[in-house]
Order: C-alpha cells, then structure tokens, then sequence
C-alpha cells in the first residue's frame, strides 16, 4: 500500500527566496534611466519601464487618519506586477488584525526585537502590519531613494530607524536598509501571473522588520495581496515576554546552507540547531521517518509520531513541514486505534499548526471517525479509494 497521503503538500516548508546578492552591490542606472521611470502608471502602461506607485491608490489630501491600513509604496518593473495586484478578488481588503496588540519591540540580544507583550496559541495571529511600505522586485538605489520619498512622514521616520548592516559595500543608507529588512513575499503570486514574469516582491515593514532571525522560528508570516499585508502568526504557543522569531533563510537546509543565506545579514546564527553538530543527521532522519507504512503491524504509528513530535518540539523545529506530518500520523493513528480524545487534540493541533503555517484555519475533517472507519484495514481501504480519486 502506498504511504499515507497528508493533508499537507509535500515539500511545503516555507521557501523563503535568497535576499539580494551578498556583498558588494552593482547600484549603476541603466542607460536612459530617466526616460523610462514613470510615476504612477496605469495598468495600460507597457511592460519594461520603471514603475513608482501607491498601492492601494490614494487620493489628494488622504493621510493615515483617513486610511490607518495606510498605503504600500511599490516599485514594479512590469506594469503586470500592478495589474496583478488591483485585479486579486476582494482587493483592496482591510488588514485583519489581532484583536488585541501581542506585540512589542524592544531590546534583544540582537539589537532591537519584537516580543510578545501576552501568551499566543499556536496559529494566532501575533500581528499584521499597519501598512507594508515599498514593495519592490529589483532594486536599483535611485529608485529606493525616490519610493522612499514618497512615504508618509512619520513611516520615512520609521524607515530610518530600521537597522542597515550594509554600511560596509556601496548600499548606501536606503537600499542598505532594504537588504537588510527586506521580507520575501513571493508565495502569494497565481500560478499564471508567475507565468507572465511577475516574481514577486520584497517588502520592508515598520514593526516585521524588527523580527530577528532564529533557524528555530516560533513565528512565520504569509502575505495576503488582497490587502497587501503581512500576517505573522504563531507556529507553538509563545509565552508572554518570549521574544519572537522568524527564519531569514530555508531552514530545511543543513546547517553551512543556511549559514550561508544568513551571510548577507552580516551574522553568524548561534541558535540552537545552529549550534549542535548534530542536527544535520537529525534532520536526515526527521524526513526519513516522516513516512510510514501502514502495513506494518509492528509499528505503533502514534508512538512513532509522538516521539518525533517530542523530539521537534524540544528544538523548536515546528517550521518543517515534517512537523505537520507526524501531527497527521498521530491524528490519522488515534483514529485507528479508536482513541477518539487523541484523535481530537492532534486534530486540533494540526489544524492550528496549518493556520500559523499558512496563515488561514483550514478544516481538515477527513479522517474524521465514524461507522466503517474505524480499523487500520478499514483505514487503508479508505486511503486507496483516496488514491483513485
Ligand atoms: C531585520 S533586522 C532585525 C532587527 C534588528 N535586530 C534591529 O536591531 O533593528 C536584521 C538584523 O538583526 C540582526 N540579527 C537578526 N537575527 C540575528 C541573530 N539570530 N543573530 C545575530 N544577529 C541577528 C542582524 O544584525 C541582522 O542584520
């Protein structure tokens, strides 16, 4: 019989794309560079040129008193990349937003940091940002300098205040500050406008940016285009005070691969997996025991689960898709054992580990029990019928 399908795609730890390129950065203009700078466009304007714009459009006289989800300042390279973004379904949306502030920034071991001012259940969202200033694919310092510009006074004032650690290779103070704070937010791109070159884009945020790195994140973030945001949500529970972390790199990579994304932050990461030469073998055999086979009579699957569960959760690596997957074999397992509270707590915390994962509460009610589902045999008829599906 094959593996058991999970609810969860395969592969889906968070691919957070490589930043600009480490070290010295060619900030040159093109050739006829103000020729083909435009400010504004419509979404009729042709690909090719460089597009500054206020996403969403702002109209004389609006400030963030009339607007307080406030405006994006984007820099596009395709007027596709715009088109693409006033025409998602339900844009321009409001920017959901915790019902209470769990959230504050203050000093860390890593200069500033955000820390969470209450506890925070695993999935909840921590914050979503007021507004998300300068988007931008390419960026080319002149242009930063111009976008940069264009924002609101009291968001250029807290543009300046986010750390630059590219003082050292020609960034210079905007585009440096850019590379250091600048959030990947491809993941939200449709299939077809990927198709069409639009890549995505980088984001620098007020308060995110203050979100210091750790190869054991307890946060994550996914950006929702309809409302040009942010939403950074809890991947365990977090404790009041915990400080909050996020992953600059792909941190399902072995230790020097990641040691390598950091580079460009100017950093050398001491946490945890970082720290233990043995996490790369760890690793190895997370994913290798993350599937099992469901014939075999000799593996109690929840066990097996739970003792990678634990073994996760010691070190905080709930950001590998892995981490879901031994939550579905527990789920999955429980039901076939017919313990049924199981059953339901790692329901639950599967559920709410997809919601911080993916940033929306999605209902997984497959395996739900009931009359004819309650044995491994009748679990693996069910899981074929699944396969010819
Ligand atoms: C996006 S900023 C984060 C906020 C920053 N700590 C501040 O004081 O404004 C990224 C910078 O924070 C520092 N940083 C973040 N995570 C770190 C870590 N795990 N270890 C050491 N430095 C870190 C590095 O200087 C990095 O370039």
């Amino acid at each position: 019989m094959p593996n058991i399908p999970n609810s969860l795609p395969l592969g889906t730890s968070k691919q957070i794309p490589a930043k600009f390129p480490i070290g010295k950065v060619d900030t040159s203009l093109p050739e006829n560079y103000d020729a083909f700078r435009v400010l504004d466009p419509d979404t009729n304007s042709p690909d090719g040129q460089i597009y500054l714009t206020t996403l969403p459009p702002r109209y004389v006289g609006q400030t963030l008193a009339n607007n307080p989800d406030g405006w994006a300042e984007c820099l596009f390279y395709l007027t596709q990349q715009k088109r693409g973004i006033i025409s998602t379904p339900g844009f321009p949306s409001l920017i959901a937003r915790p019902p209470r502030v769990r959230h504050r920034i203050g000093p860390s071991r890593f200069g500033n940091g955000m820390f969470a001012t209450r506890d925070i259940k695993m999935g909840e969202l921590v914050i979503s940002p007021i507004h998300t200033p300068q988007p931008h694919r390419r960026s080319l310092k002149e242009d930063s300098e111009d976008f940069v510009g264009r924002l609101e006074p009291q968001n250029r004032e807290a543009f300046f205040k986010l750390h630059n650690s590219h003082t050292e290779d020609g960034s210079g103070p905007i585009f440096g500050r850019i590379r250091t704070n600048g959030i990947a937010i491809l993941d939200d791109v449709p299939e077809e406008q990927k198709a069409a070159g639009d890549l995505g884009c980088t984001g620098v945020f007020n308060e995110i940016s203050y979100l210091n790195h750790s190869c054991t994140p307890n946060v994550t973030y996914k950006f929702f285009r309809k409302s040009l945001s942010l939403a950074v949500r809890a991947l365990r529970d977090i404790k009041k005070d915990e400080e909050l972390f996020m992953s600059y790199c792909i941190i399902n990579e072995p230790t020097a691969q990641r040691q390598k994304q950091l580079k460009s932050y100017g950093f050398q990461c001491t946490c945890l997996v970082c720290s233990d030469p043995t996490s790369d073998d760890l690793l190895v055999r997370i994913r290798a025991n993350s599937s099992i086979n469901w014939d075999d009579s000799s593996l109690d699957p929840v066990a097996h689960a739970e003792t990678w569960i634990a073994e996760m959760e010691a070190l905080g690596w709930q950001e590998l898709s892995e981490y879901g997957l031994y939550l579905s074999i527990a789920k999955t397992g429980a039901m076939a054992a017919n313990d049924s509270a199981k059953h339901r707590w790692y329901q639950d915390r599967h559920e709410a580990w997809m919601e911080g994962m993916y940033g929306e509460r999605v209902k997984i009610r497959l395996f739900a029990p009931g009359p004819g589902l309650t044995t491994a045999d009748d679990m693996k008829a069910f899981m074929e019928s699944l396969q010819h599906k």
